[in-house]
């Protein structure tokens, strides 16, 4: 478990902000730019110190009252926006001074960190000569290799363009699924959050607004995700089926199965699906004559009309709705149309289920196409 309040001003900034979030996996500090997330990141690591602070990670207790562990002492690995690497120090020897810096016994080795961060190709070229992403990679692969505690990562994709982003997630995404050290990851790109994390706090003008599961929050209509332009669901799932002739693999998820075009590995391995609300559409019965693989009866718990003439439709896959939240983006005359209630069961067709999983491809996997034979 992580414990942390903080409460301080910093200029004229306030901040005053308490979560408690497991103790493992990857915990976004989400929120607009200036609510505060690189403060509280650095709260964490000990950088900055507010006048009143408490902080456990996993039973130490780094903060409380006049106790305070200098940042030193604290072991966590952080990575910040932009990689800084020792300019005159070949790849190599940029890790190897995450190695010297750590007093522990190693838990994680040089070349589990080159492996996982597909680090070696890159290890005897000097610095200068790394594309942006291949630096945020090795920067990361120091971060691990001080044997940290706690990982800490500030905007580490911001930097990066489009092409190099979505180069390095599938490289996070292993990391998630293969370590144990917890990671918390600031970012404002609600879609990399989607993808990585499985706790969500949610920041605002300094505050904690809310936090807890991602899922449970991207559908929270008392929270702003939901009314964001392009609100998505994630829903995590196991492998239980693949169909090598066409290329399809079945997840079960909570309340239902999906299935996704592409090979997601072995029979049992866990994965997360992305679905944005514009790839579901909502019918009373199941589609007939159609190409779609996807049509899965769920529960509407609720719907909350946009500024677009849009409606947002909140709902629970399964029958009885006792499955994963999903969230459906209709139009307002079809809602209307259609006469559809809160209670009622319907079938939600996915029209393209994005994969964003652990060890993915660097492609995002898609769902076969929604249009009718
Ligand atoms: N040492 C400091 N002295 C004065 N003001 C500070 C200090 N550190 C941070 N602030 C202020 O605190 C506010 C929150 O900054 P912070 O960098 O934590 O926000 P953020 O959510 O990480 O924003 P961004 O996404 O833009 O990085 C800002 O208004 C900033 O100017």
């Amino acid at each position: 478990m992580i414990e942390a309040a903080f409460r301080g001003r910093l200029g004229s900034f306030d901040l005053d902000a308490e979560f408690r979030v497991p103790g493992q996996g990857i915990t976004a500090l989400f929120g607009a730019s200036g609510s505060g997330k690189t403060t509280v990141l650095r709260a964490i690591a000990g950088l900055a110190r507010l006048r009143d602070g408490r902080l456990q990670v996993n039973g130490e207790t780094w903060q409380a009252g006049r106790r305070f562990v200098p940042p030193h002492r604290r072991a966590v690995g952080y990575v910040f926006q932009e990689a800084s690497l020792f300019p005159h120090l070949s790849v190599e020897d940029n890790l190897r001074f995450g190695l010297r810096r750590s007093r522990s016994t190693a838990r994680i080795g040089l070349n589990e960190v080159v492996d996982l961060l597909g680090i070696a190709p890159l290890f005897d070229r000097p610095t200068a000569m790394l594309s942006g992403g291949e630096r945020q990679r090795v920067a990361i692969g120091r971060a691990l290799l001080s044997q940290p505690q706690l990982l800490l990562m500030d905007e580490p994709l911001s930097a990066l363009d489009r092409v190099s982003k979505e180069e390095i997630l599938p490289y996070l995404e292993r990391l998630h699924a293969s370590l144990s050290i917890p990671v918390i990851y600031v970012s404002h790109d609600i879609a990399e959050v989607e993808r990585l994390a499985d706790t969500l706090v949610l920041m605002e003008r300094g505050r904690v607004r809310a936090s807890g599961p991602i899922a449970g929050l991207l559908a929270d209509p008392a929270l702003p995700l939901i009314h964001m332009p392009q609100p998505a669901a994630v829903i995590d799932g196991q492998v239980i089926a693949r169909d090598a002739r066409y290329g399809l693999t079945d997840l079960r998820v909570p309340g239902g199965v999906v299935t996704v075009q592409g090979d997601l590995g072995p029979i049992g391995r866990r994965r997360r699906l992305r679905i944005p609300a514009s790839d579901v559409s909502l019918g009373r019965r199941a589609p007939q004559d159609t190409t779609i693989l996807n049509a899965l009866p769920a529960r509407i718990e609720g719907a909350e009309e946009t500024a677009a003439h849009q409606v947002v439709v909140r709902l629970r896959l399964g029958q009885r709705g006792e499955g994963a939240a999903l969230l459906a983006s209709v139009s307002l005359k079809s809602w209307d149309t259609l006469g559809l209630r809160v209670g009622e069961t319907v079938v939600a067709r996915l029209k393209a289920v994005a994969l964003a999983a652990p060890g993915a491809a660097p492609e995002l996997a898609q769902a076969p196409p929604a249009h009718t034979a």
